[in-house]
């Protein structure tokens, strides 16, 4: 496959059964060849869509003392604001350029499962920015409701009960919306032909369903090894599979690398991924439809919470220090 298909998930809205299945066809398709897709149809407006970019816009341009107060570092459960260059570990070659902000369920310190969990449960920070928590939080139930459906369309694709993937996002699920901003890279960071805004990676939770405003840059390796632009199409929003998800299909639906090509001068790139992954005691092990006559259980039984922080405790240099 050398494109990113389209696929119109309106008739996912439908209660009727026949109108899923040719979209849970279409989905499946897709995670089998590349792990990647459009989707149109998913019912969040234009306007809502425009709306959160200005909100990133406005967010990220605060002074940096106020986004200082929501350090990341500073969050026990990986909540809050990163710097560029927080994780710039050879200023010669210069990585990822961007600044984030990260906020998924916000429970209360004292609830059972932050004392069981702390490093993935507990309290988002917001900061002052009037309207921001609540027009997150607004956001973030929208995409999850667009999450709910595509889970329940795999879960039929994959000859399971309707809700075997949504019964493990009840009020526990540990998704993640998180907004990125690429600013342009300071004068004197040399760059060459290898350098990305963002550097190849695959995503670790279920599925990511990302934002991207239209500059473009969005690159994806088909099961070739080729790159394959997937450019910005209005209102639609990019899906993919992430490690959780090809782990728990045994390897037939694809975690796909991706990366965004380093910015041309002076250019602002604003996205917002949405990663959706279950409650942290989620057992993940092959699903029975995954198993063939070619292809025994590849992995063996881990939990989804397990599996993320073993994600993140390889990716952010401030979460290894303090787990030694
Ligand atoms: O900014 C983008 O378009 C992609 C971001 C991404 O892949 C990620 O944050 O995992
Ligand atoms: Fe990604």
């Amino acid at each position: 496959m050398n494109n990113v298909p389209l696929i119109d998930i309106s008739p996912l809205f439908s209660d009727q059964r026949e109108h899923w299945l040719p979209v849970v066809d279409k989905i499946d398709q897709a995670c089998r060849e590349i792990g990647f897709f459009y989707i149109q149809g998913h019912g969040i407006s234009s306007a809502q869509l425009e709306s959160m970019f200005a909100l990133a816009k406005t967010f990220f341009a605060q002074p940096e003392e106020l986004k200082q107060q929501m350090l990341i570092a500073n969050s026990s459960n990986h909540r809050g604001w990163g710097s560029a260059g927080a994780e710039q570990l050879d200023p010669s070659k210069p990585s990822d350029w961007k600044e984030t902000f990260d906020m998924a369920l916000d429970i209360h310190p004292e609830h059972p499962v932050v004392k069981a969990f702390p490093k993935l449960y507990g309290p988002n920070q917001y900061g002052v920015l009037p309207g921001f928590q609540q027009q997150m939080n607004q956001h973030y139930g929208l995409l999850m409701s667009v999450a709910r459906r595509l889970l329940k369309a795999m879960a039929i694709a994959l000859q399971l009960p309707d809700d075997f993937f949504n019964q493990y996002f009840d009020d526990q699920h540990t998704s993640v919306l998180r907004m990125i901003h690429y600013p342009p890279r300071p004068a004197d960071q040399v760059v060459d032909d290898e350098t990305k805004a963002a550097g190849a990676h695959t995503d670790y939770g279920c599925l990511t369903l990302l934002l991207q405003d239209d500059v473009g840059g969005l690159e994806v390796c088909n099961a070739q090894g080729e790159w394959v632009a997937a450019p910005p199409v209005k209102d639609a929003l990019v899906v993919n599979i992430g490690d959780l998800m090809q782990r728990w299909t045994n390897d037939f639906y694809l975690s796909t690398q991706h990366r965004v090509r380093n910015l041309a001068a002076g250019v602002h790139r604003y996205s917002m991924p949405f990663f959706v992954e279950p409650r942290y005691d989620t057992p993940v092990t092959c699903i029975p439809s995954c198993i063939t006559a070619e292809r025994n259980a590849r992995y063996p039984l881990i939990t989804s919470g397990e599996w993320i922080l073993s994600r993140f405790a390889a990716t952010y240099a401030y979460r290894t220090q303090d787990e030694g």
